[in-house]
């Protein structure tokens, strides 16, 4: 054990400063140049509140990791490994404090998040795209524009060659095994050549076989001179062979940080009897679930003066090794560097994010059958429906309330149509936009944009196709102005209710949204003008009728069949008593030309929820730090 009350007391002889390669001359070194990389982090606090109290998930935390080297967070569930991984690759800023160095520099949190990559452990991917798609799409998005297409394809070449992934290349992603989604994922990061990654269990539901594959590639990554870190859980032995170092957890203080090696004479100094022929990876763990442990104190506090201290594990013996690596590792800083291969992401321009995400977000939705061909069909199949029910009745001044029934269908059907489609693609959607823009892919505009631009085809093939097979089979007024009013308030109705879908989809996890649409949207429906005329309600329901979107969709379609001096219905029986077109829109006090209002207040409504729909963006942003 070191001396505890002096910091710079450690003997490094038996860390070997060559095996940590902190000053050998990047033998390993060959994708990343002769650059070496440091991640010191001192002194790390990570706080959250939790019903309005704060709860220290890290407590002051100290480590190093360094290029060239695979290193392993071990520890016990829910002793804070993925939190500092969260922390240490900047996806979590807020409720942090403490010293970041990076090759010797403050860590500057947006650069170092442009130099390395978190691959988290339900990384998020589209489905319905191949290897390949989404290859091109994350270099198209990560590399800078005038990269070449022979370019790009060499890069893909070689990075799914080097993962093993050609014989699924051409396959989609959800008809890929656990191991082949992890080697995927690794691609997409792969891309930027980043020189600093992070992976939180790459081995979670993997046989030993994949598991030790992913290893060996995670291994040969930190020998192309990468830092590589990754939280794992029981490793077995021949897993933990593939390791450099490792960094041992307890309740959010780290136990031991350093060479693999050192970490059982380590634990066996401060009193903990290693059993003969037993795993390490399996005494830290055990080490580190002891509670109120003074030995386990001791290690904790010696690891602080460790790295925490200023001279962290070098010995003034090493003085001049240090001022070589510092004069090395100022001249090749990541940012500043012109030797390294490393290809920083360089996301494109906003009109092109725009044009790959929309591409990307087209090619999707026509291979969903619930995006497309599902709704197309059930759109068709209701209309056609709902027009022999309603076969001819739309100039019978006999069966004008049948008509009016039909026009609320009509209504609800294109408002449910497009809500809860949308709601149901949120939630693949958003969490791979949230990888997509913390790690710096493209900015949160471009996403929206193409958020809007995607779905405006379906949002114009659906409501078109309902409104026009009911509007022939009912026979409503053979005039095109007033198809055209129809057509265009239906087409305002479905953007109404798909970005409602969208922006509670987001806001919320998919039950609660799929409750939440109709349980809000539904009530207002009484004040449609439908179920009760308006002047009917007392007055304290008044303001709920001048908030509620049916009614404006209703009063709109009522305008467009029935008003504008239409002349009277035809009448086949005695008596019609709603032959007389302007007599039903004041009984309904629908009177006067109302339908240039009510768009307009539809389109208040739709600015609304895509503010809502933005915020909410916004708002999983900044949960997700
Ligand atoms: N945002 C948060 N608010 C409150 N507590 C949190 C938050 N995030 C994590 N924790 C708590 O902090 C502790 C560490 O969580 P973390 O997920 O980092 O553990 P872990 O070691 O990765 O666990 P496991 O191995 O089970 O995944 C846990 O007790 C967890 O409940």
């Amino acid at each position: 054990m070191p001396d505890k009350d002096n910091k710079c007391t450690i003997d490094v002889s038996t860390e070997g400063i060559d095996e940590t390669g902190a000053c050998s001359s990047s033998s390993q070194g060959n994708l990343l140049g002769q650059q070496q990389f440091k991640l010191h982090f001192s002194n790390v606090f990570y706080v959250s509140k939790q019903n309005k109290t704060l709860v220290t998930i890290l407590n002051d935390i100290c480590g190093e990791f360094t290029s060239g080297r695979l290193t392993a967070i071990l520890g016990p569930s829910g002793a804070g490994k993925t939190s500092i991984l969260n922390v240490l690759s900047g996806f979590k800023a807020t409720g942090v404090k403490g010293k970041f160095i990076f090759n010797e520099k403050e860590r500057h949190l947006l650069a170092f998040r442009k130099a390395s990559c978190y691959i988290p452990q339900d990384f998020a991917l589209l489905d319905l795209l191949t290897v390949q798609e989404t290859m091109c799409d994350s270099v198209d998005l990560k590399l800078p524009s005038e990269t070449r297409a022979e370019e790009k394809l060499k890069i893909i070449d070689d990075i799914i060659q080097i993962l093993n992934m050609e014989k699924c290349r051409h396959r989609l992603v959800r008809n890929l095994s656990g191991g082949e989604r992890k080697r995927l994922s690794m691609a997409i990061e792969l891309v930027t050549n980043p020189p600093v990654m992070f992976f939180d269990e790459p081995t979670s539901g993997l046989d030993s076989v994949a598991s030790l594959q992913i290893i060996n590639y995670l291994k040969r990554l930190a020998l192309d001179g990468r830092i590589i870190v990754c939280v794992i859980h029981q490793p077995s032995s021949k897993l933990m062979k593939l390791f450099d170092d490792v960094l041992v957890m307890s309740r959010g203080k780290v136990v031991y940080a350093g060479p693999k090696a050192d970490m059982v004479p380590t634990f066996e100094s401060a009193g903990f009897a290693f059993p003969d022929f037993y795993n390490p990876a399996d005494f830290a763990l055990e080490v580190s679930s002891e509670e109120h442990n003074e030995r386990l104190q001791d290690l904790i506090e010696w690891n602080k003066k460790r790295h925490c201290g200023e001279c962290t594990i070098l010995s003034a013996d090493m003085d001049s090794c240090v001022n070589e690596r510092t004069k090395i590792l100022n001249i090749l800083t990541y940012e500043g560097s012109k030797l390294s291969v490393v290809r920083p992401k360089a996301p494109a321009g906003f009109c092109r994010q725009l044009i790959i995400l929309t591409r990307r977000s087209l090619r999707t939705m026509t291979r969903n059958l619930i995006a497309v061909q599902l709704r197309v069909i059930i759109h068709v199949i209701v209309a056609v429906l709902v027009g022999a029910v309603f076969w001819d009745i739309g100039n019978d001044g006999a069966r004008t309330l049948t008509n009016i029934s039909c026009i609320f269908f009509i209504i609800m059907f294109i408002f449910f149509g497009n809500a809860m489609p949308s709601i149901l693609l949120c939630p693949q959607d958003t969490a791979v936009f949230t990888r997509e823009y913390l790690n710096g892919w493209y900015s949160l505009s471009a996403y929206y944009a193409s958020k809007l631009t995607s779905d405006l085809p379906m949002l114009l093939i659906c409501p078109t196709l309902f409104t026009t097979i009911i509007y022939i089979m009912t026979s409503q007024p053979d005039v095109f102005a007033r198809f055209a009013m129809c057509w265009g308030v239906s087409l305002i109705l479905a953007i109404v209710g798909h970005f409602m879908g969208l922006a509670f989809g987001s806001t919320f996890d998919l039950q609660t949204a799929i409750l939440l649409v109709p349980g809000l949207s539904i009530p207002f429906m009484i004040f449609s003008g439908f179920f009760i005329r308006i002047h009917e309600l007392s007055a304290i329901f008044r303001p709920l009728c001048d908030i509620s979107f049916y009614r404006y969709t209703m009063e709109a379609l009522m305008q467009a069949i029935y008003g504008y001096d239409r002349p009277d219905l035809e009448c086949h029986v005695e008596f019609c008593y709603f032959k007389s077109p302007s007599k039903l829109l004041k009984e309904l006090d629908m009177l006067g030309d109302l339908y240039g209002h009510d768009v307009i207040v539809l389109l208040i409504w739709i600015l609304l929820f895509k503010l809502l729909f933005f915020l909410s963006l916004v708002l999983r942003i900044k949960r997700a730090q």
